[in-house]
């Protein structure tokens, strides 16, 4: 058995087997499993991916196929189990709702939850399946699980996404951009751009020196949520941007790096909520999960917009909850 951190990814689809990529190139973990409900693709997976480890420079992780047996000593636990939207509902009803996954996903998360929790309480769960912030909802507050150690990549991605546009036309590296979408991961996130960075400075300022047109949140919100569908209606998935997102997380609390992410948890005693919504927000991530919220100032519009994202979120979770 191999010593050091230990990964299991449950769902090797298009996002599990990316995540699997990341995760065998950063060389983080030690050991590697892979659970899915078919068991051929988290067979095959595991045999191509463990094959790829002889290939030089890569580190000799152990990739191998696995149950829920395998959670009992996982550092993070990574979730892409269940469909994402097919392109043919989303043509037939003219758009991709991550929302119309939830009464297809919520029973694979609950069944996904309870194979975890009845191998372990210890490891960090991130989750990624659609609609995330419901899924989140559910595994947070219908198992016994501590809740630190629950939370979804929310608008990390979206957030990913955001710094590139903005990376784009002020021209400079997304390292230099310091910038949120928060909310839903969905239709609904919203940029939290009155606190947003360029090498230190706010957006009205780099768009005054750069001489550029100003940045506004609409059309940049806009710009950040089709950004998805630009990818999905081409590849017919998404997949990459969400999976260095995930790894990026378990990074975070592998190393203990207290990185402050949007990520999706329970939202209670911050911004005037009390638990009865996961929607992301400004976090503080490090080897205990998500290690408290922030306290942010939002602007009128932004306050406004977290309020259509929480009451989005809480009513797909009201269609699917169980009472
Ligand atoms: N949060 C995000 O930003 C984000 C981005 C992209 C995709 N997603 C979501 O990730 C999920 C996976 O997307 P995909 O494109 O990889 O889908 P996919 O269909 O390619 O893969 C899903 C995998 O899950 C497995 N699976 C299904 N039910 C299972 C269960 N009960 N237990 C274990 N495994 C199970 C399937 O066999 C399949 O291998 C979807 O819900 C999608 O919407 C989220």
């Amino acid at each position: 058995m191999a010593h050091g951190p230990h990964l299991v990814i449950i769902g090797v689809g298009h996002v599990g087997s990316d995540v699997l990529t990341y995760a065998t190139t950063l060389g983080l973990f030690a050991r590697i499993s892979l659970i899915d409900i078919d068991q051929d693709v988290s067979k095959g997976q595991a045999l191509d991916h463990h094959q790829a480890t002889g290939v030089p420079p890569m580190l000799s992780t152990v990739v191998e196929q696995a149950d829920y047996t395998a959670c009992a000593d996982a550092d993070v636990i990574i979730v892409a189990a269940g469909p994402s939207v097919s392109p043919a509902a989303a043509e037939s009803v003219g758009t991709a709702s991550r929302n119309s996954l939830a009464e297809i996903n919520a029973p694979v998360i609950r069944q996904v939850m309870a194979g975890i929790s009845a191998h372990t309480h210890s490891a960090a769960v991130i989750l990624i399946t659609n609609p995330l912030d419901v899924n989140v909802h559910i595994a947070s507050t219908e198992f016994d699980y501590p809740r630190s150690l629950i939370f979804g990549t929310g608008t990390a991605l979206d957030s990913a996404r955001l710094r590139r546009i903005i990376a784009d036309r002020t021209g400079v590296s997304p390292d230099s951009v310091q910038a949120f979408m928060l909310g839903e991961h969905g239709a609904t996130a919203f940029p939290y751009l009155s606190h947003a960075t360029v090498g230190g400075l706010t957006l009205p300022e780099i768009s005054k020196i750069l001489d550029i047109p100003a940045f506004d949140h609409e059309e940049i919100g806009k710009a950040v949520v089709d950004a998805a569908f630009d990818v999905f209606y081409s590849k017919k998935w998404t997949s990459s941007g969400i999976a260095r997102s995930a790894i990026a997380l378990a990074r975070n609390v592998v190393l203990d790096q207290k990185a402050v992410a949007p990520v999706c948890t329970v939202a209670d005693g911050v911004l005037g909520f009390h638990g009865e919504v996961s929607l992301s927000l400004p976090a503080i991530v490090g080897a205990n999960g998500v290690e408290r919220h922030l306290e942010i100032p939002l602007d009128d519009w932004e306050t406004e917009h977290l309020t259509i994202s929480a009451e989005s979120v809480r009513r797909v979770y009201d269609s699917v909850a169980e009472h």
